[in-house]
């Protein structure tokens, strides 16, 4: 074998050493928590899927970033860039007889081809709920609610969700009658915030004046409920306008929750994925310089699928959450082993039947595998962290 050969991992992956696999297990375990506290059931998928399946409402930006190869019969694979169109699937095909509305949630990997920095890999894992058939506000706040409890629930005190609608800008976009590219990369400028971008694409655009000032003014209409109002005045087509009420619906609702608190309105709000066909919504907290979670309605979906059915739901990164957490001093305390048990020679079955008893006490017990003498055991009790030792001689 070649000496100098160092095993790498592929780009864009991590191991989660032990101390990190025992926080993400806490944080996870929080979390699978608060969503059955709201009714949700787990719900496992395939890894990877036809790709075919996972097109379906994914659209261009995300498709580029996604891990695709072939199976035997040459048919396209890929991994799952998210959970959402999986869920869907399984609730257009094994579900589609349930009663509705269907609340799932997912503890799970998934992956796209990213630029990898802390808090963004190409694999990573999430936690999220899908909330199926049921449409209108009221669904859509539970949602937003819940995405508020979780993170809450997690740990985390200081942070905001942006609440957008996509209407709002497709109705601007319907109105400016420009061809659906040219839409779709000031969209593209818009989900980047690339303010320069937009800039120039609206300034090539042919479009009037008025109309250019108003879809740059897009990526800085947040703030509170009079932003709602200011907004309501800046347009005057159908959609923009429902899109605006539906928000003022839903946040009346999150205000019967008590979370209003942490919600602002953000009509920036444009998410990489083309399936969002209402409210969508992005949580930030300081110091992490991209979304701790996003989520929002996607209403064509499973017809796509099969069944016409509306839907929304939120997903949580939760290697963000940890970054999130430690960055704002927010330990998750890991507890150490209880118990180190150390033997000296001969005496190993009466150190195993030591161990059996702690562990029959739920305790953390870990057994020496060799003799050695008490100096050695209280020496690794020391440097290890445990709370005790027991000594067999
Ligand atoms: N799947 C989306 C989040 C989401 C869940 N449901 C609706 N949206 C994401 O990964 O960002």
């Amino acid at each position: 074998m070649n000496k100098n050969f160092v095993p790498q991992i592929p780009y864009g992956t991590r191991d989660l050493l032990p101390r990190e696999a025992k926080q993400k297990r806490i944080v996870e375990g929080a979390l699978a928590q608060v969503f059955s506290c709201w009714g949700y059931d787990e719900i496992v998928t395939p890894t990877f899927e036809y790709m075919e399946t996972l097109a379906v409402g994914t659209g261009s930006n995300i498709q580029q970033h996604v891990f695709k190869f072939f199976d035997k019969n040459n048919r396209i694979l890929a991994l799952r860039p998210d959970m959402t169109t999986p869920i869907a699937r399984v609730a257009a095909t094994r579900l589609k007889e349930m009663p509705l509305p269907l609340r799932l949630f997912y503890l799970t990997n998934v992956f796209r081809h990213e630029q990898a920095q802390a808090g963004r890999q190409c694999e990573f894992y999430q936690a999220g709920v899908e909330l199926l058939g049921a449409p209108g506000p009221a669904a859509d706040a539970e949602v937003v609610a819940l995405a508020v409890e979780a993170m809450l629930e997690a740990g985390l005190t200081n942070f905001q969700i942006g609440l957008g609608q996509v209407d709002f800008i497709n109705g601007l976009m319907a109105e400016s009658q420009l061809s659906p590219e040219r839409q779709q990369q000031i969209k593209s400028a818009m989900v980047t915030r690339d303010l320069v971008g937009l800039g120039e694409l609206l300034s090539q655009s042919g479009l009037k004046q008025a109309a250019q000032e108003l879809l740059k003014q897009i990526p800085l209409l947040h703030g509170r409920e009079d932003m709602l109002s200011r907004a309501y005045r800046l347009v005057s087509n159908d959609l923009s306008r429902a899109a605006l009420d539906n928000l003022a619906d839903i946040h009346k609702l999150l205000a019967g929750y008590g979370v209003d608190q942490y919600v602002n309105f953000d009509l920036g709000i444009i998410r990489d994925f083309d399936y969002y066909t209402g409210m969508v919504f992005e949580g930030y907290t300081p110091g992490l310089g991209f979304p701790l979670c996003g989520g929002g309605r996607y209403d064509t979906m499973l017809a796509s699928l099969g069944v016409a059915n509306p839907a929304t739901g939120f997903a949580m990164g939760i290697e963000r959450m940890l970054l999130a957490l430690e960055r704002q001093g927010i330990g998750v305390s890991v507890q150490g082993k209880d118990v180190y048990i150390a033997w000296t020679e001969g005496k190993l079955a009466q150190a195993i039947e030591a161990a059996n008893q702690c562990r029959r006490q739920r305790r953390r017990a870990e057994l020496a595998l060799a003799a050695e003498p008490r100096a050695v055991a209280e020496a690794v009790v020391r440097t290890r962290g445990y709370e005790e030792l027991i000594y067999i001689e």
